[in-house]
């Protein structure tokens, strides 16, 4: 069968540094081919090529048998490729209706409303084009990107990490989604981090490390654990290891409330305590209060009602987070770009920017910069940050899994006391993802209160001493480690 995409030899390098040596990747209709590697390997550098973002530096690409130039996003929609980002790009104010249009330009609106109004109808998508964007769930959002690019003719349907900001629930019924798509004839390309994705919902995979394909093989070929020795070059196994010593509280949250804004359902009456040495996990179903707690934890809101009390240091509860910080509290924000880096300015700069707010590079002066960036260069090292440049290196030009590693590494620079991580291995490959969840492990046996906020109900049992279980903005239930699976779980869907 003739290939709907194809990728020939495609090269790209950066400066001098090659991100795509000689790859060659073609999908086919009805056909949906994972695209997997590590951190850096090269999967988003080849897809923006897909997708016109990026033209290649040798190599050519394929639409249909025939050789394109494609000059951009709007030429790879008309030629009937469309990428759906990991970063959505919906205006929020816009409504729907206006989201698709405006990416439908040129169109009459009734024509397009029409059509939308059919496609998911199809898709079994219930959606209301007159919603407005910003107050829709992640995953309607994600529905409405999906919806964009089919009304735009799409026919090659790119898929970023699809279900990283997924639940578990959403992200199974994104992968029966996608195999419906396939059936209807699309070719899908489905770039994951998540083995068991490309395991049991692909008909091919490609595994890049380095910037080169080395491997293509099928699920059927695979399991997990050569799935990973491929990716990683080694087999990465991770079992819970509970704390040895648990100590007095650190962090108390007393009676928390929080008003959620546009219908979001906000918080009512969190209380819990975090000891030294134990890390307690927040599990719960995305939309359930994770983000407006996360907030309340850096110092970014305030509570309507009740206190957050670090010991030693006493309310915190309308501190701002440069004062929390400087209280020993670190923070791994689950949208490393809003909350986490400055990507206009270099990894080294990102890297001191608590070294410099605690005066310990003296000044901002020639010197300091000096020592910082050293001291920068030994951080990316430690944790192994690969950014193609140096530390010179703007912070937005990092692939997303080594954007991740630079905010812990900075985070955990002065052995904070109080960690909040919010999904601290999203969008990272399996070793880095699991030398995350060392580093937490490590700061929690040196006696940091560790609280782990995580819609991956793997990460937190396999890291947590505690759980608590967040449903509609309230703790409804807690666990202590070992517990089973199935309990917790239960505790996530059972409602108020
Ligand atoms: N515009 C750019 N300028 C400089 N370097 C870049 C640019 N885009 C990507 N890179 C570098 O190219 C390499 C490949 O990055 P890419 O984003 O393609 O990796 P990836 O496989 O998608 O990784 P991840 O899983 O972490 O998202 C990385 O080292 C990255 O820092």
């Amino acid at each position: 069968m003739q290939d709907a995409l194809r990728l020939c030899s495609v090269s790209k390098s950066f400066g001098g540094f090659r991100a795509l040596d000689s790859v060659d990747f073609s999908v086919q209709p009805g056909e949906v081919h994972a695209l997997l590697g590590e951190n850096g390997a090269g999967k988003s550098t080849l897809m923006n090529i897909a997708c016109g973002l990026y033209a290649p530096d040798e190599g050519h690409v394929e639409v249909d048998g025939k050789v394109v130039t494609i000059a951009g996003a709007r030429d790879a929609a008309a030629m009937g490729i469309g990428m759906v980002h990991q970063h959505f790009k919906l205006v929020p104010a816009f409504s729907v209706l206006e989201n698709i249009l405006l990416f439908n330009p040129g169109r009459p609106a009734a024509e397009v409303a029409r059509q939308a109004g059919e496609i998911a109808a199809k898709m079994g998508f219930d959606i209301d084009l007159s919603a407005r964007a910003g107050l829709l769930g992640i995953s309607e959002q994600q529905r409405v990107e999906i919806l964009k690019v089919l009304v735009a003719g799409a026919r090659v349907i790119i898929l970023d990490e699809p279900t990283a900001v997924l639940s578990e629930d959403d992200g199974r019924a994104l992968m029966s989604l996608v195999r419906g798509l396939a059936e209807g004839g699309s070719a899908v390309i489905l770039v994951t981090h998540k083995l068991h994705e490309a395991l049991e919902h692909s008909d091919r995979i490609t595994v890049m490390r380095q910037g080169s394909k080395i491997a293509e093989t099928r699920p059927a070929e695979m399991d997990r654990m050569r799935l990973t020795t491929l990716i990683v070059g080694e087999s990465i196994v991770e079992t819970p290891k509970p704390s040895k010593h648990v100590g007095g509280t650190r962090i108390r949250m007393n009676k928390l409330r929080f008003a959620g804004e546009g219908g979001r359902k906000g918080l009512v009456d969190v209380s819990f305590e975090v000891k030294d040495g134990e890390i307690y996990g927040i599990a719960g179903v995305s939309g359930n209060g994770q983000n407006e707690l996360a907030e309340l934890l850096m110092g970014l809101s305030i509570p309507s009602e009740g206190s957050i009390e670090i010991a030693g240091f006493g309310d915190v509860t309308r501190a701002g987070p440069a004062h929390r910080r400087r209280h020993g509290m670190a923070s791994i924000p689950v949208d490393r770009y809003r909350h986490g880096l400055a990507g206009g300015i270099a990894i080294s700069d990102n890297y001191a920017i608590n070294g410099v707010l605690a005066g310990k590079y003296g000044g901002w002066g020639w010197f300091a910069r000096k020592k910082a960036r050293a001291a920068a260069a030994a951080a990316v090292e430690t944790f192994d940050v690969q950014g193609a440049r140096g530390t010179g290196q703007k912070a937005a030009l990092l692939s997303g899994g080594n954007a991740q590693k630079l905010v812990i590494a900075r985070e955990f620079e002065g052995e904070p006391r109080v960690i909040l991580a919010h999904s601290p291995s999203r969008g990272l490959d399996v070793r880095a993802g699991a030398a995350v969840h060392d580093h937490l492990r490590r700061a929690r046996d040196r006696g940091a209160a560790v609280i782990l906020i995580s819609e991956d109900l793997d990460e937190v049992l396999l890291l947590s001493d505690r759980i608590g279980v967040l449903t509609g903005g309230r703790l409804s239930a807690e666990f202590h480690a070992p517990t089973n699976r199935s309990d917790v779980g239960g505790a996530m869907v059972s409602h108020d």
